[in-house]
């Protein structure tokens, strides 16, 4: 954790400070309020430790502003002279344990488990909120595919090693799902699963984003922070679109993995890192390692267990089940008695090569139980029934200026247009004059392929 000690006292503030550090933990002090809260505004803390008499400053008051302007920040109180008047305010104000001076490192060990604790509850919670918000159904990893069922072992028998895992496969094919599952069976299932989506607007953000950076460090550096690497502490990391990692930052990933050091941008204190990384991609990362696209080194640390998820049209045996899995979640989501699928819905769906594979026919579901008119979903429920599931992927699109369609899928066709005629992505992204990060984006959205 990253601690701030706020005590008036030297003595106290150094042997704790060498006992929180003895334990790992990254630690700053401080000796007055206005400095603490100083801190607070430049550098990001997970907990406080802030004494109630501070010199003339009344701590709880101190307490009252971090709780309002840090509110993620945990704060324990700690005093000399504790009352039961005092440690029932400190709580109403929000403090969540009080120390009596003078503590043994035992007890302040103890102290800390019980933070630690909390912040892992604190994080579950908030992991199932975001899970039940994004109403995804139930994130099963069943398959009748051979190909798939032999992904699926290689990577779970991997789950609880320490090991580095490189999951290959086209978008939409589970991989990021997957990931997390690999998480749930792995022995730090309790820690952070920490997402970094490796395209990005500039190679600075994402360096930040994986690293943190000092105060100063770029244009628009305006505090200390830190990155996911630290975020994900103890966890998982998952790179996603591990392909997008810019040439520069490949070296540093490399160093986090065989060193477990790191650097935050604009600074040279070493840092330790401890996380287990996963990385995805749908890029052929072992091609691009061999026309110096991807640093070899670099893939073969990551390549130690690597499993590929194979595409929906190769995997005919898992269409249909998904498919009425997805129409029981949509059905139960949003009230409605759709039961199954028409002959012609199967036809169509069957003769459909998913290019957006599983995610794709999850959107392709979801649209179709709600414009279902009767208990069955049909043909011309699904997307495009004149349009793309039954045309092929190369069907001809309606969307043609001025023609009645919509922004979005003018813009859908006119991107597919530009990718088809360009020779890269970069390519792309300038004649359209948007950034690449954007394009990644608008890709992912109307669940493009690559090139
Ligand atoms: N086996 C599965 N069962 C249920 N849903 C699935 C399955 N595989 C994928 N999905 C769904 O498909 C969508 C895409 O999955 P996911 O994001 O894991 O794919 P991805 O390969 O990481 O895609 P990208 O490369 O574009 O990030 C998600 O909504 C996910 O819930």
């Amino acid at each position: 954790m990253d601690i701030l000690i706020v005590d008036d006292e030297a003595s106290i503030r150094r042997a704790t400070s060498l006992a929180l550090e003895a334990a790992g933990h990254y630690v700053e002090s401080a000796e007055t309020g206005a400095v603490a809260l100083r801190s607070l505004k430049e550098s990001t803390f997970d907990l406080v430790l802030l004494d109630l008499y501070l010199g003339d400053e009344n701590g709880l008051q101190i307490l009252e502003t971090i709780r309002r302007e840090h509110p993620n920040v945990h704060v324990v109180m700690f005093t000399a002279n504790a009352t039961i008047p005092n440690a029932v305010e400190a709580t109403r104000l929000g403090a969540v344990d009080f120390l009596v001076k003078p503590f043994s490192p035992d007890q302040l060990r103890l102290a800390l488990k019980r933070i630690t604790t909390l912040r892992t509850l604190e994080r579950k919670v908030e992991e199932l909120t975001t899970e039940v918000r994004r109403q995804a159904p139930t994130a099963e990893i069943v398959s009748q595919n051979p190909l798939m069922k032999r992904s699926v072992d290689v990577l779970f028998r991997a789950a609880d090693t320490p090991s580095s895992i490189l999951i290959l496969g086209e978008s939409g094919t589970g991989k990021t799902m997957i990931a997390r599952a690999i998480h749930d069976r792995s022995a730090v299932r309790d820690k952070p699963f920490v997402t970094v989506s490796c395209p990005s607007l500039s190679r600075e953000l994402l360096e930040s984003d994986l690293f943190g950076h000092v105060k100063g460090a770029f244009t628009g550096a305006l505090k200390d922070t830190w990155g996911k690497v630290k975020a994900a502490d103890g966890g998982t990391l998952f790179l996603d679109e591990i392909g997008e990692l810019p040439l520069e930052i490949q070296p540093k990933l490399l160093r986090l993995l065989q060193e477990r050091e790191y650097e935050r941008l604009g600074e040279s204190t070493p840092r330790k890192a401890n996380v287990r990384v996963i990385a995805a991609t749908n890029r052929d990362l072992k091609q691009w390692s061999a026309e110096g696209r991807f640093r070899e080194d670099l893939f073969y640390r990551l390549n130690v267990i690597s499993a590929v998820m194979p595409p929906l049209r190769e995997r005919p045996e898992d269409l249909m089940p998904y498919a009425e899995k997805f129409l029981k979640f949509f059905a139960s989501e949003f009230g409605r008695k759709v039961r199954g699928f028409s002959s012609d819905a199967v036809k169509a769906l069957r003769s459909h090569p998913w290019p957006g594979n599983v995610r794709e026919l999850r959107n392709a579901i979801e649209r179709a139980v709600i414009l279902a008119e009767g208990d069955q979903i049909t043909a011309h429920d699904l997307p495009e029934a004149g349009g793309h599931v039954g045309a092929g992927a190369g069907g001809a699109s309606t969307a043609q200026v001025g023609a009645r369609v919509s922004i979005e899928e003018l813009e859908r066709e006119h991107i597919r247009r530009i990718i088809a005629s360009t020779s890269s992505l970069d390519e792309a992204a300038k004649v359209l004059d948007i950034d690449s990060a954007t394009l990644y984006r608008k890709r992912k959205r109307y669940q493009m392929d690559a090139p």
